[in-house]
């Protein structure tokens, strides 16, 4: 049978998790220091270690059949490639930035302006359909240093926390996208390889899902049953089990992360005590 071949990045912001990813899935692999390319000892897969930039393209060549980038990679490559899965995690937003003393009313800031970017088809697009006109330098990295050095009045780079702004002496003053990390597939991808992914996608699915939710347990007198149920619908309808205690009863069920904490103090109030919330590891509906 033949392999899927998966692009990551080598050594950066998407690394660690995309690792995680696969481990979570129950992909076996190791990856020792410096190795390039790895073969999984228990899943038809091998992974190509690569810089980020040039996944896009890979993916597309068939070098390799999938990989894991950001948005903002995908968006400025261009390349004829499919998203298959968006992923959740390195969240961040690409975003024009100025010097903090600058007085910045609106986006005609920067008509006829100079503005770095590692980003220069993103940021193109983003100021054409607000009809800027500006002059677009491209640099590779170190985005944040060009006002400084008098290579440009603005930039337009990835945004996270914002600190690299702040200790940069920059302000972030528009949002040209949002950004989270996706996997990306070669549209021309074999049937074979196809099945691949999608048992691929059915575990991160499972994997990410669990990561969502919550397994509840409590413990609630027997007359609030009614209202505690319909406060945690679970999968299909929750568990309920009798307590020693005559009149009181053990209630589980499954319940989505966000829900758990706009609901907790109704549960409390209709009696809910003894509130335990487990982690789920993978979780297929
Ligand atoms: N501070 C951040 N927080 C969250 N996500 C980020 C952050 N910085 C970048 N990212 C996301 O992670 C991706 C990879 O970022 P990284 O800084 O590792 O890239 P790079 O320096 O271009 O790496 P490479 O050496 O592989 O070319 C970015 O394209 C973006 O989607
Ligand atoms: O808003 P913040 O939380 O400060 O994050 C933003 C910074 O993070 C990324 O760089 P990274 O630290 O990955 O270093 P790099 O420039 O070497 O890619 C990005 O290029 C920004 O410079
Ligand atoms: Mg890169």
């Amino acid at each position: 049978m033949s392999n899927l071949k998966v692009a990551i990045q080598k050594s950066g912001r998407l690394s660690e998790d995309s690792l995680r990813l696969f481990k979570e899935c129950g992909i076996k692999f190791n990856n020792g220091a410096k190795k390039l390319k790895a073969q999984s000892s228990n899943f038809p897969i091998e992974f190509l270690f690569l810089r980020d930039d040039d996944i896009p393209g890979y993916v597309e060549d068939g070098i390799a059949d999938i990989g894991i980038v950001g948005q903002n990679v995908h968006e400025e490559y261009q390349k004829q490639i499919e998203v298959v899965k968006h992923l959740g995690f390195s969240r961040c937003r690409l975003s024009l930035a100025v010097p903090r003393e600058e007085k910045y009313s609106d986006i005609s800031f920067f008509e006829g302006k100079n503005i770095a970017t590692s980003y220069p088809n993103i940021l193109k697009k983003f100021l054409d359909t607000k009809g800027i006109t500006a002059e677009i330098h491209q640099i590779s990295g170190s985005v944040e240093i060009a006002p400084g050095i008098g290579l440009a009045e603005g930039i337009c780079d990835i945004v996270s926390s914002g600190s690299t702004l702040l200790s940069n002496g920059l302000k972030e003053v528009e949002t040209v996208m949002k950004s989270e990390a996706v996997m990306v597939a070669d549209s021309k991808l074999s049937d074979e390889k196809r099945v691949l992914l999608n048992q691929l996608i059915f575990r991160i699915n499972s994997v990410l899902e669990g990561k969502n939710n919550k397994y509840v347990l409590l413990n609630a007198p027997n007359d609030s049953l009614d209202k505690i149920i319909s406060l945690l619908p679970g999968m299909r309808s929750p568990t309920v089990l009798p307590l020693a205690q005559e009149g009181w009863s053990s209630i589980h069920s499954v319940i989505n992360e966000d829900d758990f904490w706009e609901n907790i103090e109704k549960l409390r109030e209709a009696g809910a005590e003894g509130i335990l919330v487990v982690p789920i590891e993978k979780m297929i509906k």
